[in-house]
């Protein structure tokens, strides 16, 4: 599937991101890269339907120059194939916040230990609808 990369973003700490897309059957992975740049992460999303050894598995992380974190795993995986989704993302200096569909909430380190998000990419098996912040 297409993915959607957003630049020049001017999203600051408690402002809440809202990602939205249609998740098609078949779906093995989606992402949504939230930071600085695409090697400069706040947060990797990846929700893996079956997909580097895990099944129905959420694997979260940072990225900074260019190399990757410490892995975050969420077993609460609401994602259904060939249903619509929408994540919700907040941050502050010292964690994200990811409020799931059916509303299941869970955090994680913000390593990257920015404090604002400039780019924001969505890719994978999801058919995109829109990123919105409030
Ligand atoms: C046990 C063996 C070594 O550990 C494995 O090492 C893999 C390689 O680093 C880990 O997968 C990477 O995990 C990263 C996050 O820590 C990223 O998810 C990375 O994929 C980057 C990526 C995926 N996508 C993507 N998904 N779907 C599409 N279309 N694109 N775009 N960028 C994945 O390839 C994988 O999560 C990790 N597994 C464990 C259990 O640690």
């Amino acid at each position: 599937m297409s993915g959607i990369i957003c630049t020049s973003l001017r999203i600051a700490p408690g402002q809440r991101i809202s990602v939205k897309g249609d998740v098609p059957t078949g779906a093995k992975s989606f992402v949504v890269n939230l930071g600085k740049s695409k090697d400069d992460l706040l947060l990797h999303f990846n929700a893996r339907f079956d997909a580097h050894g895990d099944i129905k598995t959420i694997v979260c992380n940072s990225k900074t120059k260019g190399k990757w974190g410490t892995e975050h795993r969420e077993t609460n995986f609401p994602f259904q194939e060939g249903s619509s989704a929408e994540v919700f993302f907040t941050h502050d200096k010292n964690e994200v916040t990811i409020t799931l569909p059916g509303n299941h909430q869970f955090k994680v380190p913000n390593a990257s230990g920015f404090e604002g998000i400039e780019f924001a990419c969505v890719e994978g098996d999801i058919v995109f609808k829109g990123l919105s912040v409030a």
